[in-house]
């Protein structure tokens, strides 16, 4: 069946639907991972956003019910070259268009997907539509226009849990990870997770370092958080654009003087908006599982697995927050440290879940932070 990707700018792509049938509406971006497009899927920073893939073949390992980082697909669309009809991997359950189909993810393949990143990556990230059900270029056109874009929306809302509960699970066995390295959850320390669109990789990596971890929705307190009595308080990654989730941005002021932080992307906006900076909208964003990244306080570098449209603005750090992370690509800030409070976080994916592990040892800092 035919699918048609609009853009705002006029342009048109005609492929083949390899998913639900349907019309949706979001920014257009790309990622440039090779391998874990069902942690893409399932990453609920994507919400609002079809989701272009770079590597020319998609699906190659079939879809399971392991490497799911939430319920289910939270982005708008999905943008293939070619989705592999054969899927060869022992822990395939299903294909990837019938995932995508089951789940009324709206998806395109054979598109000139070179020509859309190349067309995104020199003009900058755009509003588009996919439809399989309306196929006149001009009223397609007229739709992406039209679409909200992601700037000044709460986004977290759709995304984030509706209720506090524990987190138990650990990393699963299959990983690459050393089970043993386990450590014994005796006097582990208490981590309230605020959760503004989590991926489920970051708790499990916290229960692995030994804590007792709480998640909670994105919406609570600092009181209701502080009731809990954490030993230290992470904030997670989560969808769209920082500055309008206030009611974030007051508690993490709030908690910053009194419990260890540690954040991750939105999370590290959004603790970067509370210590008094600003955030930007970069041109296409970093959305990839091979970012490197210069950590200052080291002098190492790492590859990132990374996923973000805005960025801290530099010029308007304030003098609490020092620089610890940056990107090698464009120089932005990926990292940064309360230079008197417990509180660091980073703009990249620790956790990994698809990406390199190299960076693993943020968790380590935060649970010493805990420690100390
Ligand atoms: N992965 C994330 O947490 C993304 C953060 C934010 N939504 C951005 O695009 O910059």
């Amino acid at each position: 069946m035919t699918a048609k990707l609009a853009l705002e700018d006029g342009t048109v792509y005609t492929g083949t639907s390899i998913g639900a049938d349907g019309e949706v509406d979001g920014e257009v971006c790309f990622n440039t991972s090779m391998t874990g497009y069902q942690e893409i899927l399932t990453d609920p920073s994507y919400r609002g956003q079809i989701v272009t893939m770079t590597y020319p073949q998609i699906g190659n390992y079939g879809c399971n019910t392991e490497d799911l980082e939430s319920q289910r697909p939270h982005l708008s669309g999905f943008v293939v070259r070619e989705h592999s009809r054969v899927r060869s991997n022992f822990r395939s359950e299903k294909r990837l268009s019938d995932y995508l189909e089951d789940h009324g993810v709206v998806a395109i393949e054979s598109i000139d997907t070179r020509a859309l990143v190349r067309k995104l990556r020199s003009e900058g990230a755009m509003r588009g539509v996919l439809s399989t059900v309306d196929l006149d270029d001009a009223s397609l056109v007229a739709k992406a226009k039209a679409s909200p874009g992601l700037v000044g929306r709460d986004l977290v809302q759709e995304v984030a849990a509706r209720e506090a509960h524990e987190w138990n699970e650990p990393l699963s066995s299959w990983t690459l990870l050393n089970p043993d390295a386990r450590k014994s959850a005796s006097n582990s320390p208490h981590v309230v997770a605020m959760d503004f669109g989590m991926k489920w990789n970051i708790p499990r990596h916290l229960v692995d370092g030994g804590c007792r971890v709480t998640v909670v929705p994105g919406s609570y307190n600092a009181e209701q958080i502080l009731e809990l009595s954490p030993d230290g308080v992470f904030l997670s990654n989560g969808p769209g654009d920082p500055e309008p989730i206030e009611y974030a941005i007051h508690t993490i002021r709030d908690l910053v003087e009194k419990k260890p932080v540690f954040g991750i992307c939105l999370g590290h906006q959004l603790l970067s908006l509370a210590c008094g900076a600003k955030t930007f909208k970069m041109k296409f964003g970093h959305r990839g599982a091979n970012q490197p990244v210069h950590d200052l306080t080291t002098g190492k570098v790492e590859i990132t697995s990374q996923n973000h449209g805005f960025a801290v603005d530099e010029s308007t750090l304030p003098d609490s927050l020092e620089v610890t992370h940056r990107s090698l690509n464009d120089q932005t800030i990926e990292g940064v440290q309360h230079r008197e409070l417990p509180a660091f976080s980073v703009q990249y994916h620790p956790e990994a879940s698809s990406g390199p592990h190299d960076s693993h040892y943020l968790f380590e800092r935060f649970f010493a932070a805990m420690q100390a």
